[in-house]
């Protein structure tokens, strides 16, 4: 009781409790700065230094809490806001930020030495899954594209969906099911229970998310922004070298930066140094652009923190 007390007035940010988006989200909280210590057992925990609280919630309850304006922000997968928002049959919840991990496909996936090869085959019969709104979704398009919306609409859906709570990939293998509808990301899970994906119903990854009135607006813009940093920090480093001014316009569109590279005059007559942010998955061949370039003392620095600007 004491703990709820001393809610008040705090922003309430839901964060996955356990599983694939844990660790990830833990990682983002700390490079945010924003500072807990969550007791053995307890699933809220004070900040120290934000008048902010976490709440620790499955991934699959946060759209939930979230969406009845109970928690301001939460961290969960884009197929849980989906299959949330179908089931509630309105938006009620805003994706704010994209957060670059837990990333997988959700994907209609069959036996592998089985006859069905497109998910069109699987229309009238049974699949398993744990996302039972996106799947009755996608086979309704279908259907409608096989039989037309009319005769959907008189005759119901003709594929049966089945909820199972985890362990989906067995259903097939154990007779409950002709095909499932699950998340792969290395594909090894799919693999070793004898499945192929054959189409996929959905991309998704981590992403923020905000009530549509959270209760302290400018806590929330904070924590979004603190939440960008990062992300850009990660996504970015920053490459300096040394060049000839006059060939400063031909290294130009090798690193134009993120708005424009600063350029420093250096003490030696006709050089300057040129600093830019790159993106970190093109770094290599951007050195190896300015190298054939003529560029010197190429550096590369890691980016720990950063804030884009709002404006
Ligand atoms: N293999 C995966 N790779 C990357 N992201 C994944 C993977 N599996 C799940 N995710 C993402 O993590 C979210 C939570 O999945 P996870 O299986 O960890 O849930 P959970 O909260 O532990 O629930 P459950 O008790 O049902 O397993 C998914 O909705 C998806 O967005
Ligand atoms: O393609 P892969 O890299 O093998 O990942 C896919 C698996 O990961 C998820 O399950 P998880 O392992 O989280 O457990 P669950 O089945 O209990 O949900 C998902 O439901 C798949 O089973």
């Amino acid at each position: 009781m004491e703990l709820v007390n001393s809610l008040d007035g705090r922003l309430l940010m839901a964060v996955p409790k356990k599983g694939r988006l844990y660790d990830a989200a833990l990682t983002l909280l700390q490079g945010s700065d924003i500072q807990f210590h969550r007791h053995n057992r307890l699933d809220i925990a004070l900040c120290h230094n934000l008048p902010i609280a976490l709440v620790f919630l499955g991934a699959a309850d946060i759209p939930v809490f979230v969406g009845e304006g109970r928690c301001d922000l939460g961290i969960t997968g884009q197929d849980q806001v989906a299959e949330h928002q179908i089931a509630e049959n309105q938006v009620s919840v805003e994706e704010i930020l994209e957060l670059g991990f837990g990333k997988c496909k959700l994907q209609v996936q069959v036996p592998a030495k089985g006859p069905i090869k497109d998910p069109k085959e699987l229309v009238g019969k049974t699949v398993v899954t744990s996302f039972t709104h996106l799947s009755k979704e996608y086979f309704k398009s279908l259907e409608v594209e096989l039989f037309g919306a009319e005769a959907f609409e008189r005759d119901g859906m003709k594929t049966t969906m089945k909820y199972v709570g985890g362990s989906v990939e067995a259903a097939c293998a154990l007779g409950v099911a002709d095909g499932i509808v699950d998340l792969v990301e290395s594909g090894e899970t799919m693999k070793a229970a004898g499945l192929t994906a054959i189409s996929t119903v959905m991309a998704t990854q981590a992403v923020l998310i905000k009530s549509k009135h959270p209760r302290n607006p400018q806590m929330a813009e904070l924590i979004l922004s603190r939440i960008k940093g990062v992300i850009n920090a990660k996504k970015y480093v920053l490459c300096s070298y040394n060049i000839p001014r006059t060939l400063l316009s031909v290294v130009h569109n090798i690193t134009p930066g993120r708005r424009a590279p600063t350029i420093t005059s250096l003490e030696e007559e006709g050089w300057v140094a040129v600093q830019a942010m790159v993106e970190r998955s093109r770094v290599a061949s951007v050195m190896d652009e300015l190298d054939e370039a003529g560029a010197h003392d190429i550096l590369v620095t890691q980016i720990t923190n950063s804030r884009v600007g709002k404006h």
